[in-house]
C-alpha cells in the first residue's frame, strides 16, 4: 500500500532566510502523524509548503501516489488534501451556515449532504447557524474551521495548532473529534501539536523539526524519552 503523504527533500525559505533544509515525512493511509518542535522551527512552514500556499525551493510532495509539488493549493484541495491553518480561519462577517456554504460551492462534489455530515462531527456548530463567525469563541472558530475542511470531503486533514489558545473544554471536543475523523471515519491526518498529552493519545508516529530537518522520528511511545522532550522543551 502506497502512502497517503509522501513529503520528500522539502527545502522552504522566506527570501534569502532559509527554513527547512530537506525535510522528509510520511503519513500512512489512516495513520495520525504528528510534527513537533519549539516555536519557529518551521512547523507552519512546513505545512503551507505541503498544501501550495509557499512554493517550496527543492523536493517532492506525493499525494496518494500522485506527485502534487508543482499543483496550485486549490487541485490539492481538490484532491483530498484538507487543510486548517494556524489562528482558526473563518469570515468573520459571514454566518456559520454561510461559512459552511461557501466552502461547498467551491468544493469538487457540491453535495450539501456534506455540510450535515460535517456538524454531525461538531453538533455544538447546529445551534449557531445564524451566527456570525466574528462573534464564536476561538474554540467554536477553531470548530468551524475543521468543519469547513471536512465539508471539502477530504481523505486526509492537515491541521495546524488546533488546541492553541483554546478553552479546555473545547480542547477535549476538538480532541474527540479528531481522534473519530481519524480511527472511525478512517482519515489519514498530519498534525502540528504542542500539547504532548494530547499526541501520546492520538498520534502513531511523530516527526521533531529542529535546524530545518527532522531531528527524531518515532511512535508516540518513543516521546516519553527524556531526550525526546529536550527537543520539544522551549
Ligand atoms: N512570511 C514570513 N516571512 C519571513 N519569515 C517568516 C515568515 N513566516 C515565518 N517566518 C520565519 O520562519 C521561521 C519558521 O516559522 P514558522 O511559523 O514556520 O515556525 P513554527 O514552527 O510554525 O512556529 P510556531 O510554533 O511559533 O507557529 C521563523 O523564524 C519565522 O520567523
Amino acid at each position: 500500500m502506497s502512502p497517503m503523504l509522501e513529503v520528500t527533500g522539502l527545502q522552504a525559505a522566506y527570501g534569502r532566510a532559509r527554513v527547512l533544509f530537506g525535510v522528509d515525512v510520511t503519513v500512512e493511509a489512516g495513520t495520525l502523524m504528528c510534527v513537533m518542535g519549539r516555536n519557529g522551527v518551521g512547523k507552519t512552514t512546513l505545512l503551507n509548503s505541503i498544501m501550495g500556499v509557499l512554493a517550496p525551493t527543492a523536493g517532492k510532495i506525493v499525494f496518494d501516489g500522485e506527485d502534487v509539488t508543482r499543483l496550485p493549493t486549490y487541485e490539492r484541495v481538490r484532491r483530498g488534501m484538507g487543510y486548517v491553518p494556524q489562528g482558526h480561519e473563518t469570515f468573520p462577517q459571514l454566518t456559520v451556515a454561510e461559512n459552511l456554504r461557501v466552502t461547498l460551492e467551491a468544493s469538487r462534489h457540491k453535495d450539501r449532504a456534506a455540510i450535515d455530515e460535517a456538524l454531525e462531527v461538531f453538533p455544538r456548530l447546529t445551534e449557531m447557524l445564524g451566527r456570525k463567525a466574528g462573534f464564536l469563541s476561538g474554540g467554536q472558530q477553531q470548530q468551524l474551521a475543521i468543519a469547513r475542511a471536512l465539508v471539502t470531503r477530504p481523505r486526509m486533514l492537515i491541521l495546524d495548532e488546533p488546541t492553541e489558545g483554546i478553552q479546555p473544554s473545547i480542547v477535549a471536543e476538538i480532541e474527540a473529534a479528531i481522534e473519530r475523523l481519524n480511527k472511525e471515519k478512517g482519515l489519514a491526518v498530519l498534525l502540528v501539536e504542542q500539547y504532548l498529552e494530547l499526541v501520546l493519545r492520538l498520534a502513531d508516529g511523530f516527526v521533531i523539526i529542529e535546524g530545518g530537518a527532522v531531528r527524531r522520528a518515532g511512535t508516540a511511545e518513543d516521546l516519553r524519552d527524556a531526550d525526546v522532550k529536550r527537543l520539544l522543551a522551549v
